[in-house]
């Protein structure tokens, strides 16, 4: 692995903190930057409270000089304006007595990580649970992601993201050129109009009811460079990384590339690109049914990645559980959500594509500044051209 990532914070305590290990120096990074992206985190109709009282302001501590990169690992923060009211309960210290913190949970939500969590990690209390398995922390992978995201920019490679399912309403309209501030600003990140107006209503309808819902959505990278990932080994092939990174998200379920499992519903002269002579490039593909990777390798095409989210887990008419300190069957726990965060989540997905990609291009081109990389990609476009 080139480019490395690694976060720390509970949802409630002091602050999320991550380290970028592997981007180059020279690359031009600001707070605006970072605070743009985290903003687009917060959008979409259907989150819940928590989003207004945070503000995913991030600190840069390290690796970062006078606006640029220098060569050493990127370390960020970003305080939880909401640990102010819990931090007596996410105190680090130990308390003076043995008086059970505040707002303990027994009774595991259906869905999420409490129950396994608590007898994985022998926790009584399963606060100890979710605040880790909490998807605060993608605040923190927005961030990182935001800085791999400027480093692709920097050789040519663009992302995007839309939703194209909330609970039964979709929205399947082919992509055109919709500029991301005019997607930014659809309440729930789709193309059309009126299919958004009907995903609203379906958030509508499942608050009422205390139900929750979960969607897909679309993330697409342009630009990325022809053979980033292999075919020679199963850890080098690029889908396998696409996979990993995006069911490494809270909610995630499941991740097609391109036609995804369409393609096996499909003979194979509907299922592939057919080639056609081009006097630049010599191929050229008739269509992107594989979404941009062909044999684990990138193949010039967008990249095409659709991911499917669960509902949110903790219900306000909330399913059956039981009481982990008696054994009596009760109500889930609630604990104040989101009722979708299909939106949200794919503008994460953005991040975590660009952390894969970015990771992809290091690992074929190297170099230790944006400028030798530069020159690289540029030098490789040249050779495959030719090709
Ligand atoms: C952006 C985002 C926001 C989420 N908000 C909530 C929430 O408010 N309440 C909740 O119970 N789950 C929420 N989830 C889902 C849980 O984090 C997730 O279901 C839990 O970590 C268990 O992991 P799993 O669903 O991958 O098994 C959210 C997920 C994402 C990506
Ligand atoms: C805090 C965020 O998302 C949280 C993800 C989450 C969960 O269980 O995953 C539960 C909720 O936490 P809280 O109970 O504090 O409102 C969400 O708000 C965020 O995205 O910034």
């Amino acid at each position: 692995m080139s480019l490395r990532h690694l976060t720390a914070g509970e949802s409630h305590g002091a602050a999320l903190v991550g380290i970028l290990e592997g981007m180059p120096s020279g690359l031009p990074l600001d707070i605006a930057t970072l605070h743009a992206q985290a903003k687009r985190r917060k959008l979409g109709f259907g989150r819940g409270n928590r989003q207004t009282i945070e503000t995913d302001e991030v600190r840069i501590l390290s690796g970062v000089r006078r606006g640029v990169t220098i060569g050493s690992p990127i370390a960020l923060m970003i305080e939880n304006r909401d640990h102010v009211r819990w931090a007596e309960i996410m105190r680090v210290d130990a308390p003076d007595d043995d008086a059970p913190a505040a707002r303990a949970v027994h009774v595991p939500r259906p869905g999420h990580a409490d129950r396994v969590g608590g007898i994985k990690y022998d926790r009584n209390d399963l606060r100890d649970i979710l605040e880790r398995a909490s998807a605060r922390e993608t605040a923190m992978r927005v961030a990182l992601g935001t800085i791999a995201r400027a480093f692709l920019a920097e050789v040519g490679v663009m992302l995007t993201s839309r939703v194209v399912r909330i609970g039964r309403a979709v929205d399947e309209s082919p992509w055109h050129d919709v500029p991301v501030a005019e997607i930014d600003a659809s309440p729930v990140r789709a193309l059309d109009p009126v299919a958004a107006a009907a995903m609203v209503q379906e958030i509508e309808l499942a608050r009422a009811a205390g139900d929750a819902l979960g969607g897909v959505f679309e993330v697409v990278a342009f630009g990325a460079p022809v053979g980033l990932g292999s075919y020679a080994q199963w850890d080098r092939r690029l889908e396998a990384e696409v996979g990993r990174a995006f069911l490494s998200l809270n909610a995630i379920k499941g991740v097609e590339i391109g036609l995804g499992f369409g393609a096996a519903a499909r003979p194979g002269s509907e299922a592939h690109d057919a080639y056609e002579p081009d006097p630049q490039t010599r191929t050229r593909y008739r269509t992107n049914r594989a979404g941009g990777i062909e044999g684990g390798m990138t193949t010039g095409q967008p990249i095409v990645v659709r991911v499917g989210m669960k509902p949110i887990a903790t219900l306000m008419k909330p399913l059956d559980s039981v009481d982990l300190r008696t054994g009596e069957a009760v109500k889930a726990h609630i604990e104040r959500a989101d009722t979708c965060a299909v939106p949200a989540a794919a503008v994460i997905g953005e991040s975590l594509l660009a952390l894969v990609l970015a990771d992809a291009v290091l690992a074929k081109f190297g170099g230790d500044s944006l400028g030798e990389v530069q020159q690289r990609v540029r030098a490789w476009e040249a050779t495959a051209r030719a090709r």
